[in-house]
C-alpha cells in the first residue's frame, strides 16, 4: 500500500493590540487608507490561528506529527512573542512592517517553519475577527 498523506491542524487563540500605520505613507494617506484602524492609540483583537501541517501518516505511530509537539512549537512561535503584546511596539518584526493580518500570517509562518520538520508546514489561517480571515501558504 502506498504511503498516505494527512493534514493536521491545531487551533490557538491569543490577544494583542496594534495600529495600522505605514511609515512610508503620509499621515493623511494613513488616515484615508486605514481609517479607524489608524487610531493613534491602537485597538485590540482576539486572534485565532489555525496551523496546518502536512505529511505522511507514519505506519507505526499513526500520526503525521504528534500534536503535543505541534502545541509546543506554537507556544514558542506564537504565544511567547505575540500574546498580550502590542504588535507594533513589542515585536521587532513589526517596527517597519504594517501589522496587518496578512503580515502577521507571514510572521507566524516564518517563525513556525524554523521549528517544524522541513516542508511540513502547509497553511497559516488567522481569524482577526469572525468575519476577517487571512490564509498564507508560504508563497
Ligand atoms: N486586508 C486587510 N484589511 C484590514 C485589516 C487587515 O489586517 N488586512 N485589518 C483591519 C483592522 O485591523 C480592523 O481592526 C478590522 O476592522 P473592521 O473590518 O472594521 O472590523 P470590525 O470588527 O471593526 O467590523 P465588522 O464590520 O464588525 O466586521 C482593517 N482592514
Ligand atoms: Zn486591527
Amino acid at each position: 500500500m502506498s504511503e498516505r498523506i494527512g493534514f493536521i491542524t491545531r487551533v490557538q487563540s491569543f490577544s494583542a493590540c496594534h495600529r495600522l500605520h505605514s511609515k512610508s505613507l503620509s499621515d493623511e494617506e494613513n488616515k484615508r487608507i486605514f481609517g479607524k484602524c489608524n487610531n493613534p492609540n491602537g485597538h485590540g483583537h482576539n486572534y485565532t490561528v489555525e496551523v496546518t501541517v502536512r505529511g505522511k501518516i507514519d505506519r507505526n505511530t499513526g500520526m503525521v506529527m504528534n500534536l503535543t509537539d505541534l502545541k509546543e512549537c506554537i507556544e514558542e512561535a506564537i504565544m511567547k512573542p505575540l500574546d498580550h503584546k502590542n504588535l507594533d511596539l513589542d515585536v521587532p518584526y513589526f517596527a517597519d512592517v504594517v501589522s496587518t493580518t496578512e503580515n502577521l500570517a507571514v510572521f507566524i509562518w516564518e517563525s513556525m517553519v524554523k521549528l517544524l520538520p522541513p516542508d511540513s508546514l502547509h497553511e497559516i489561517k488567522i481569524y482577526e475577527t469572525d468575519r476577517n480571515i487571512v490564509v498564507y501558504r508560504g508563497e
